[in-house]
This record gives C-alpha cells, sequence and structure tokens, in this order.
C-alpha cells in the first residue's frame, strides 16, 4: 500500500469516530450511520434494536420452554403478574363507586353505608392480595433465576470451551459484553423476563386505570381534564427519565494524562500483593508515596475513573426547566380545585372525592415499576437483549484455526517412529503485532531426530511450537508434517501425536493428580500411570510430601467467606485459627518455581506414555523445560528425553 492511500485511510477512519475530551479522558466513538447507537439516544432506535435482537430473545424463551422446571415457574410468575396488574384497576373501581355515593348523599342527605362496607372491604381484600402476590413472585423469581443460570453456565461453557487461542479472546469479551452489569444479581435471561413483563404489565395497568378513571369520571363536570392532568405528571417524569447520554455501541475511552497513568501505576505497584515483596526490601514505599502525591497533586480533581466522570455528567440534567416544570406539574389538579371551589362552592365534597380517586392513579404511577419510565426501562431491556444476542451468537463462533480432514497418522503404530516436521518458507505475525515473529523460515526435522533450536531471546522459538501445534497458522509459507500439509491434518489428532510443555505453562486449578492425568484425558483416572509420569517427571517425592499428597489444590478454587465485624469491634484484630482448625481450612500450598516446572513435565510425560492398545506420542517438544530445575533435575530430565 502507498504512502499515500495509507494517509487517506486514516483521515476516512477520523471521519468515522467522534473525539470527545472528558476531563482527562479521550472518548472516541465509531460513527454508525444505520445502525446500532446506544441507549436513549432516539427512541426509534432503541426500538428498532430490540426488535433486532427479537428473534434471539425467542430462542431464549424457547430453549427456557424447554427446560420443564424453567417452563413451571415462568407460567407461574406470568399469571402472577398479570393478577397484581389488574388489581390496581380493581381497587380503584371500587373508590370510584364513593363519587356515586357522595352525589348521592348530597342530593338524598342519606349515605348508602352497604356501599361503604363495600368499598373498605374489596380495598382491603385487594391490599392483602398485593401482598400476597409480591410474596409469590419473590418465591418464583429466585429458583425460576438459579435454574436459567445453570442451564446458561452449562452453555456458556460449552461455547466458550471449544474455542482456539486466536479466537477465544474476542468471543471471551463478546461473552462479558453479553452480561451486563446488573445490580439486581439476576441473570441476563431472568431480568430481561422480569423487565419485560414490568413493561407489558405497565401498560395493561395503565390502561386498566385509565379506562376505569375515565368511566368513573365521564359524568363529571371538568372530569376527564382532571383525569389527563393526573396521568399527565407520571408520563411527564418518564420523558424526563428517557433522556441518557447518547453513546455508539463502539467507544473507547483512554487517557494519556502521564501524571494518570503514573498514579495508576505506583498505585498498582503499592497495592498489588504480586510486588510487596520488592516493595519491602527495595526500600521504595517513601519514594513512591512521594511520587504518587507529586502526580496526584499535578493531576487536581480530575483525577477520576471514565465511569465517574460519566456519572457526573448524566446528573447534570436537575437543572433544566423541564426538570423544574415536572416537578410542578403535580399542583396543576390543586389549582384546578381551588377555581371550581371557588365559583361552585356546593362541589366541595364531590371534588374532594375525584381528587382522592386522582391521587390514587397518580400514585400508583409514582412507585416501581413505574417509577422507571417505559423508555429508560426500553432502553435497560434493549442493552440485555443484546446480551441474548451475543450469548447465541457465540454459538456460531467459528475457530481461527479452521479444522483438517484427513486422520492423523493413518497409521498409529508410525508413531513409534516418530514424526518428521518441515517449515516451508514460513512466516508469521501475531495479530495485533506489525512485527514479523518469524519471517521466511525454512527447516526440516526427520522422524526420530532429537533437535534443539538455539536463538537470542525474541528470535521466534517459541513461536515455531505454537505453529506446530497449530495454535496459529502461519501468515505465509506451508509447514509439512509427515510430508502432509499440516492444515489438512485433524487437528485433535495432530494434538494427539504430540506432547508440549510451553515455556509459559500454567497449572489448572484442578488438584494435582488432575494436573498430572489431563496430559492424557485417556488415562486421567489411571493413578498408576499419573504416578509413573510423575516418576518420570520427578514430581513424585515432593508430592507425596505435600498434607494432601496427590489430591492437593495447588491454588484454591473456590476461597473460604469470614465473617467481618463492623463497627466498634472492627479495630479488634480477629483470631480465626480455631475456626479454621476444627473446619479442617488449609491456606494454599506454595510450590517453588523448580517444583511447579516438575509438575509440568510430568504433565507432558503422561501424554508420552503408551496406552495398552495404542503407542506414545510421535513427538516430544519442549520450550525451555528445565530452566527452573536444579542441576540433578535437569540431567534426570534430559535422560529421559
Ligand atoms: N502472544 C503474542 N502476541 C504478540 N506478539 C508476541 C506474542 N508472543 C510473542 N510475540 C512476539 O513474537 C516474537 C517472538 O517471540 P517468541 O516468544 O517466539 O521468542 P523466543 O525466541 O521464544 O524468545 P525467548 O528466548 O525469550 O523465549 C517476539 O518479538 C515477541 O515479542
Amino acid at each position: 500500500m502507498s504512502a499515500h492511500s495509507e494517509t487517506s485511510d486514516l483521515q476516512d477512519d477520523a471521519h468515522r469516530v467522534k473525539h470527545t475530551r472528558i476531563g482527562i479522558w479521550d472518548l472516541y466513538e465509531e460513527r454508525q450511520p444505520h445502525s446500532l447507537l446506544m441507549l436513549g439516544s432516539s427512541i426509534s432506535e432503541t426500538y428498532a434494536w430490540v426488535l433486532q435482537n427479537m428473534p434471539y430473545v425467542v430462542r431464549m424463551l424457547k430453549h427456557m420452554y424447554s427446560i420443564p422446571q424453567c417452563f413451571i415457574l415462568l407460567s407461574a410468575y406470568l399469571v402472577v403478574e398479570l393478577l397484581g396488574t389488574l388489581m390496581p384497576a380493581i381497587s380503584l373501581w371500587y373508590t370510584g363507586q364513593l363519587l356515586s355515593l357522595v352525589e348521592t348523599a348530597m342530593e338524598a342527605r342519606t349515605v348508602d353505608t352497604s356501599v361503604l362496607v363495600d368499598v373498605a372491604v374489596v380495598h382491603l381484600a385487594c391490599t392483602i392480595m398485593m401482598r400476597l402476590l409480591k410474596y409469590a413472585r419473590r418465591c418464583i423469581i429466585r429458583p425460576m433465576d438459579n435454574s436459567i443460570k445453570r442451564v446458561y453456565a452449562e452453555r456458556l461453557f460449552k461455547s466458550l470451551v471449544c474455542l482456539d487461542v486466536p479466537t477465544y479472546g474476542a468471543s471471551y469479551s463478546m461473552a462479558r459484553f453479553g452480561y451486563p452489569v446488573s445490580s439486581s444479581n439476576l441473570s441476563l435471561q431472568c431480568e430481561i423476563i422480569v423487565m419485560s413483563t414490568d413493561i407489558a404489565m405497565t401498560v395493561v395497568r395503565l390502561l386498566s386505570q385509565l379506562l376505569v378513571l375515565v368511566t368513573v369520571l365521564r359524568e363529571q363536570q371538568h372530569g376527564l381534564l382532571l383525569a389527563t392532568l393526573s396521568l399527565s405528571q407520571p408520563i411527564f417524569n418518564w420523558d424526563g427519565t428517557r433522556k441518557a447520554v447518547a453513546r455508539s455501541l463502539v467507544w473507547v475511552a483512554t487517557t494519556t494524562n502521564k501524571d494518570f497513568l503514573r498514579m495508576s501505576a505506583l498505585e498498582q505497584l503499592a497495592l498489588e500483593s504480586a510486588y510487596r515483596k520488592e516493595l519491602v526490601t527495595g526500600n521504595i514505599s517513601e519514594y513512591i508515596t512521594a511520587q504518587f502525591c507529586e502526580s496526584s497533586r499535578r493531576v487536581g480533581d480530575d483525577a477520576l475513573e471514565f465511569s465517574e466522570v460519566e456519572r457526573v455528567r448524566s446528573n447534570q440534567d436537575c437543572l433544566s426547566v423541564v426538570s423544574i416544570l415536572r416537578e410542578t406539574m403535580h399542583v396543576l389538579p390543586q389549582i384546578i380545585f381551588t377555581l371550581r371551589v371557588v365559583q361552585e362552592p356546593m362541589t366541595v365534597p364531590l371534588y374532594l372525592a375525584s381528587l382522592v380517586l386522582m391521587y390514587q392513579v397518580s400514585n400508583s404511577f409514582s412507585s416501581p415499576p413505574f417509577s422507571v419510565s417505559p423508555f429508560r426501562q426500553c432502553s435497560s431491556l434493549a442493552e440485555r437483549f443484546n446480551g441474548v444476542r451475543t450469548l447465541y451468537e457465540l454459538d456460531d463462533v467459528r475457530n481461527k484455526v479452521a479444522d483438517g480432514t484427513k486422520p492423523f497418522p493413518e497409521d498409529k503404530q508410525s508413531l513409534r517412529s516418530g514424526i518428521s516436521i518441515e517449515f516451508r518458507n514460513v512466516t508469521f505475525q501475531y495479530p495485533g503485532n506489525e512485527k514479523h515473529a518469524l519471517q521466511n523460515v525454512s527447516f526440516k526435522i526427520e522422524a526420530g531426530q532429537l533437535c534443539v533450536i538455539v536463538g537470542v531471546n525474541g528470535s521466534g522459538k517459541s513461536t515455531i511450537l505454537k505453529l506446530i501445534s497449530r495454535i496459529y497458522d502461519p501468515t505465509d509459507g506451508t509447514i509439512l508434517i509427515d510430508d502432509k500439509d499440516i492444515k489438512t491434518l485433524k487437528l485433535a489428532d495432530l494434538r494427539a501425536a504430540m506432547s508440549i510443555l510451553f515455556q509459559d505453562y500454567n497449572h489448572f486449578p484442578v488438584p494435582i493428580r488432575e494436573n498430572i492425568g489431563l496430559g492424557n484425558t485417556a488415562l486421567a483416572n489411571d493413578d498408576e500411570k499419573i504416578r509413573e509420569a510423575a516418576h518420570l517427571g520427578g514430581a513424585e517425592e515432593f508430592i507425596d510430601d505435600l498434607p494432601d499428597g496427590f489430591d492437593t489444590y495447588l491454588n484454591r478454587p473456590v476461597y473460604e467467606s469470614y465473617s467481618s465485624i463492623e463497627g466498634a469491634l472492627s479495630h479488634k484484630s480477629i483470631d480465626f485459627s480455631l475456626v479454621r482448625r476444627v473446619g479442617n481450612i488449609r491456606t494454599d500450598q506454595r510450590l517453588s518455581g523448580g517444583q511447579m516446572q516438575r509438575l509440568a513435565v510430568s504433565r507432558t510425560f503422561m501424554r508420552s506414555l503408551p496406552t495398552e492398545t495404542e503407542p506414545s506420542t510421535g513427538m516430544l517438544l519442549f520450550d525451555e523445560p528445565s530452566a527452573s530445575l536444579d542441576p540433578t533435575a535437569e540431567h534426570s530430565a534430559l535422560l529421559c528425553f
């Protein structure tokens, strides 16, 4: 590409991105003329967004209805919600009867007490019913949410676990994006059900109450005007809440403020336990404190996280004319009432009864879920709908490293004599790295050969291993395995035929037994083979010395919860040793770097152990296997190769 076209591309790119400076932050938003604009930018866009994602939500509902427990709970939830929605209208109808009672009382000078009793009883029954329904709702939501969470946890696990390295990074962030931050602690799916039902029921409740109000006030002078006014305040409020910060879906906030960057770095240095050792032994605490204060002073009060800056911005609406008008809306019915009373003093009782009725309606729309406008609810719902879409799209994510079709090797016994590898003009660039990790590399290693690759740091040695195991595919050139193009071979077969120890190996958060056993899942439950691999890797002895032996967790996957004492007692140090002792709670086992490496070597050997029917792997790939081993361990490890 020429320098000129690169520049014009950059200019084009700049036009497609809006840059805003907020405090120390630079906000870059992608302009998306016809697609997804984030919540609140326009009602029609939000609704369009909801509609776009609707098929995924229908898929989600079908999925839920196929789970028997969810089906029962969901149906029960909908019935409870519908009943709860109709209650206020029923109560309102009976309260409305008070009007005719007042009218009759004014004309005939007598009060029909049976109507009064009816109204009181129905009102009481509605209140009790509302309580019961609220209780039932709570009882249903938790189990419904729990079973949804379980089903979707399994689903997400299945979708993510089969992704390869280049695909995983992006997909994992997709999955995380699929879960908007929620204060309710409910699952995304359950939130969608709750919010959609709320919106639908808001409409039903609004219409039913409106119908009752109009029916009751129709006969009265100015009755419809009062009805309109009593409803206008909550609707006006809703309109106010729909304004949110317009935001493109693709945005990034970054800061180049040197002092803020320095403050954040020093904060990490001071607070993260990984640096504590150097912090203490290096005598640097005084220096970094002075540096932190200096940077903090230079940044001043702008040293806020982006989310905080945003919150401040969105609070600035409270001084607008609209918000002041909104606050005064509720006095309008009272003003009309006063004028009316001045003109016709006789109508005071009837008017008072009408006002009570109106406030009943108006209040019910000012309490949750009505306090949040349907517009705002719809925006949040749109966000969650998009989450569901992301979740289901994960099913369709294709691995970047495409699987081959040819079985490998054709004859399993051929693995005994090893596998040949050939690189032909291989070039490779890591995604997102402009520098080539390998450029035009060619070599051949014959089957059964021991080959050591030596080179300066960063020359691409580890990368060669990643290409042989097809963690990545070359950007250019060909890799041949036993003279066959590596891309044509079935991935699972290829990987089963080799045993690899990467330089940046990790231990799994499972017990040591499985840490080694997962080297070969066919033998993962064979304790004898696991012990043999541990022996070959030089790990057997120290594992046996651990309190839990092969059952030891290196890092506990679940941490205990401890009581937190607040208030006056908080200054006292609390001794948990007794409860820990009785509960047999152990601290994490700390292994040395060399012991960790022996475990990793053992896992690699596990893969190369032959089973009764099949030979071992045809190729062992080790990336600096002895870096943390002592000379004796290094010697015995090398003897095993
Ligand atoms: N995941 C990655 N993403 C981007 N670039 C990477 C990644 N891993 C390695 N690189 C880059 O690729 C080049 C080769 O790295 P590689 O790890 O293969 O070198 P090496 O020869 O094994 O180094 P060392 O002797 O230090 O282990 C380096 O320039 C490195 O910065």
